[in-house]
């Protein structure tokens, strides 16, 4: 008996590269949809929750197209934010990331993440497949959450559009990472949103 949890970030969004905030899917974010769309769709859902964005909403929606019996929710808890601030432990180049970032922000970044995990990291009875469509820096706090490294280790942690990260529960386990910003299911040209490219 497995609790699985399929972390997808949302596919690129319309004129993300000229710093709009959120916005309907680029063309290719459909595809990059689409295409993770395709490859979840063998699974017996049990649930698909998705950040309130639009671009989030639209990549959930290609994901339930393909399982009507599946609705997607929305959960505030998937909102994009900044799981925490700089610590004593933070290494110093990651200081300039925090300087358009407000106390406030944190704060209610460090909360909702405490709250989602709360929510998601959960024992369901049985067998459980979960899809959650959110953002960069949440998936990046859930993966740091399962293997339990220090706080600032999310900084370290990035995924791409659509890339598909595991995270699974067995009965009387703890929680494990099964894969990791898995871009299989996409074509080099749909691999988009990491800081850099991969050199291979
Ligand atoms: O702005 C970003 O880089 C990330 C942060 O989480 O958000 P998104 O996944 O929405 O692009």
């Amino acid at each position: 008996m497995t609790h699985y949890i399929y972390l997808v970030r949302h596919g690129e969004h319309q004129d993300a590269e000229h710093g709009v905030d959120d916005g309907p899917l680029s063309p290719r974010g459909r595809r990059q949809a689409e295409l993770i769309a395709d490859r979840l769709s063998g699974l017996a859902l049990d649930a698909i929750w998705h950040s309130p964005l639009l671009r989030a909403a639209e990549t959930a929606r290609a994901i339930a197209e393909r399982l009507p019996a599946v609705p997607a929710q929305p959960s505030a808890l998937l909102f994009d934010c900044v799981p925490t601030g700089m610590t004593e432990d933070t290494p110093a180049v990651f200081e300039p990331f925090f300087g358009s970032v407000t106390e406030a922000e944190i704060e209610a970044g460090r909360a909702q993440m405490g709250d989602a995990v709360s929510e998601f990291l959960v024992r369901k009875p049985g067998d459980a497949h979960e899809v959650l469509i959110t953002h960069n820096f949440v998936i990046s706090w859930f993966v740091r959450e399962v293997i339990e490294a220090p706080d600032w280790r999310w900084m370290t942690l990035n995924q791409a559009h659509c890339g598909l990260t595991v995270i699974a529960q067995k009965q009387g386990r703890p929680w494990s990472l099964v894969a990791h910003n898995d871009l299989g299911h996409l074509p080099f040209e749909l691999r988009t949103g990491m800081p850099d490219l991969l050199p291979v």
